[in-house]
């Protein structure tokens, strides 16, 4: 039996790869390190890789934009799992740098915002350079060896995750532990498939989706929200991206509380596709935080059939 083949945000010791972990363990799966989260995306597409484990969502930062774009056009893909990851880093310098050199710092830009008054506060000053991932410079840095010079590599000293020092052999070099301007920063990814059969809710779901409103509409987005507000669905992650093909132009990205076989997503859903001229379903799947929606009165699945019901009734000609 094959192994099932997972496309990940490398090299080795990401905090993906760390989210990876959690969903299968490297034993019972082939991972398949990629340069960016476009190409693992797309490694599904073409039939590399059967999943994808990407970025989405970070408390610092809010959506992961190259993940949101990539899976708002394409082949349709869908999320078949979110993964929550506490996110802080240790700077790592490279051979004979202390602290008060550093004047360039690798960091994969999401890494540089999470932790920039940390580092305006104790490298002031310092230039950032462009990492594709948080293990790629610490990858660079074991290359080099002892004799990794910074003209050389570009950079004077890495954000990367707390494992990767250890992983790489940079245990010595490490400048500073515990680098984030936020303790309690976690990033939120999720595993990324193939369509297939939708799986069965679980009483702790949610649902993402992308929507185009009509143009020059006034009230359009409100028409949009308000197919979500009168069935009861509360929307977690909201975020307009734009559709690229000419100015003003925006597509919506959302997270919404509930499972696509729940009466009320259901309604919701057939709402949007009236009013909105593009709705594509992006996958229900089970809640990491295991919390279940708050149902409002008379938004149950129960009270849907049971509404179902009457108005059947009364179109049949019973007297109410
Ligand atoms: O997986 C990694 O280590 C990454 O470099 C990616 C990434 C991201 O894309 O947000 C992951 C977690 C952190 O939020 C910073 C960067």
């Amino acid at each position: 039996m094959p192994r099932p083949r997972y496309a990940y945000l490398g090299p080795a010791g990401t905090f993906t790869e760390v989210a990876l972990r959690q969903v299968v363990s490297p034993d019972d799966a082939e991972y398949l390190p990629q340069t960016d989260v476009v190409s693992a995306i797309e490694a599904v597409r073409a039939g590399v890789a059967d999943h994808a484990v990407v970025a989405i969502e970070s408390t610092i930062e809010g959506g992961v934009t190259a993940t949101l774009d990539a899976l708002a056009v394409g082949d349709p893909l869908v999320l078949q799992r979110e993964v929550l990851v506490p996110v802080g880093f240790t700077l790592v310098g490279r051979p004979g740098v202390a602290l008060a050199d550093v004047r360039r710092v690798a960091a994969h830009p999401h890494a540089w915002v999470q932790c920039r008054r940390w580092l305006g506060a104790h490298v002031p000053g310092a230039v950032h350079v462009v990492a594709t991932s948080n293990t790629a410079p610490a990858a660079l840095l074991a290359d080099a060896g002892a004799g990794a010079d910074g003209d050389a590599l570009g950079f004077d000293a890495a954000l990367v995750p707390p494992a990767a020092p250890a992983h790489y052999g940079l245990a010595d070099r490490v400048l500073a532990e515990g680098v984030a301007d936020n303790p309690e920063a976690v990033t939120r990814f999720v595993v990324v498939g193939r369509p297939g059969p939708v799986p069965p809710p679980t009483g702790a779901d949610k649902t993402t989706l992308v929507v185009h409103l009509p143009s020059n509409e006034a009230g359009a987005l409100l028409t949009m929200l308000e197919q979500f507000a009168a069935r009861g669905v509360n929307l977690s992650r909201i975020e307009s991206r734009p559709i690229g093909d000419s100015l003003g132009r925006y597509s919506f990205s959302m997270d919404a509380e509930g499972h696509i076989t729940e009466e009320r997503m259901g309604e919701a859903f057939m709402g949007l596709h009236r009013v909105c001229p593009h709705v594509r379903y992006l996958g229900s799947y089970p809640r990491a935080d295991r919390r279940a929606a708050d149902v409002h009165i008379g938004t149950a699945d129960a009270d849907f059939l049971a509404a179902r019901d009457w108005l059947r009734s009364v179109r049949g000609g019973a007297s109410v």
